[in-house]
């Protein structure tokens, strides 16, 4: 039971009275979710998730929080955070940092089909263009720098022929950064996590996205990679499903297509939104962090879909101007 932090509806009563939404009617904790406590809160305005960050502190929470505003006033199907009196959207509750945002309909679809890649597509592309005049910055806090600074901190860890391939991928990507191609990619505020579980459907329809909590400025094109790589594979294998990627980068390009750079882009960017998790993943197995709630994911994952994207050329990017 992913509830760290004990909330009662008597906890709300007075607490809520900062919020427009009326008295708390019922509360329910949500099982899923490794990082966050989280709750189903029912009000006498409607159905409403009610989220207290258990490893966020409120100096972080604004960037993430109004990003989900941002969009949400611009038909992007995400949560809306509903602001207090105060006109504030993370407000102290038992000492920790809470969000109240929009309930969203749906499930997770966890076995996708063309269907619902076509959907994330559409919706991913639609995001960065919501998201290109939000005012606020920060950076992608698990991008470049962060590897750099990570991989030695794992490298102890790993048997040599991962420490190598590991090694060579930071040097490669190191490179690949300071190209011109690189340079000239758009970017924005990105997701930088939409996986299968941070997506809801009802039916084929995609009802929205969650979990902005590793979203910040980085290339859509990383963003798009991420997606794909989660999206579009043989869970097994790691290897891409062509009419799964097809549909997904067809989606997308319609709503904004593809640049030349982006076209060039594409294999290198596969290669290191491959890295990005499989680092992650190891670095939450070796390096755990004092009152850790997470459970570590399996990297052998995402070294298998690291390995895959540099033996084999990807679908390329259709459609570029
Ligand atoms: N706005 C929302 N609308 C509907 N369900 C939500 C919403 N936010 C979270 N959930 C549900 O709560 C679960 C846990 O959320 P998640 O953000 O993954 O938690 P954590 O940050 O702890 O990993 C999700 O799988 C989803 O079922
Ligand atoms: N998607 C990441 C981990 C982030 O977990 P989330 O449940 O908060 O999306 C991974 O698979 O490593």
């Amino acid at each position: 039971m992913a509830v760290f932090t004990a909330v009662t509806l008597d906890d709300l009563t007075q607490w809520m009275d900062q919020f427009p939404l009326g008295q708390p009617l019922a509360l329910k904790g949500i099982a899923s979710g490794i990082e966050n406590s989280n709750f189903f809160l029912t009000t006498e305005r409607g159905e409403y998730v009610l989220t207290v960050f258990e490893n966020l502190g409120f100096e972080q929470l604004p960037f993430y929080l109004q990003l989900m505003r941002h969009l949400a006033e611009r038909g992007i199907p995400v949560p809306a955070p509903v602001a207090n009196a105060r006109g504030e959207l993370v407000a102290a509750l038992q000492g920790k940092p809470a969000a109240i945002v929009s309930k969203l309909d749906g499930s997770s679809q966890m076995d996708p089909q063309p269907v619902h890649c076509f959907e994330v597509g559409t919706m991913l592309a639609r995001m960065h263009l919501a998201a290109h005049d939000f005012p606020l910055a920060q950076p992608n806090l698990r991008g470049l720098d962060w590897w750099q600074a990570t991989a030695p901190r794992v490298l102890p860890f790993l048997a040599p022929e991962n420490a190598r391939l590991l090694q060579d991928e930071i040097a490669y990507q190191s490179d690949f950064a300071g190209t011109d191609s690189y340079a000239g990619l758009a970017r924005g505020p990105v997701h930088a996590d939409l996986f299968r579980n941070n997506v809801m459907f009802v039916g084929e329809r995609l009802s929205g996205c969650f979990d902005f909590y590793f979203a910040g400025v980085d290339t859509w094109l990383f963003d798009l990679a991420v997606t794909v790589n989660d999206w579009c594979i043989d869970l097994e294998t790691g290897k891409l499903d062509g009419p799964r990627v097809r549909a997904l980068l067809d989606a997308y390009a319609a709503v904004r297509p593809f640049t030349r750079d982006e076209a060039s882009a594409w294999q290198p960017m596969l290669r290191a939104a491959a890295l990005r998790f499989w680092l992650s993943r190891l670095y939450d197995l070796h390096v755990p962090r004092a009152a850790e709630m997470l459970t570590p994911h399996d990297p052998t994952h995402f070294e298998r879909i690291l390995r895959d994207r540099i033996a084999n050329p990807a679908p390329g990017l259709a459609n570029h101007e």
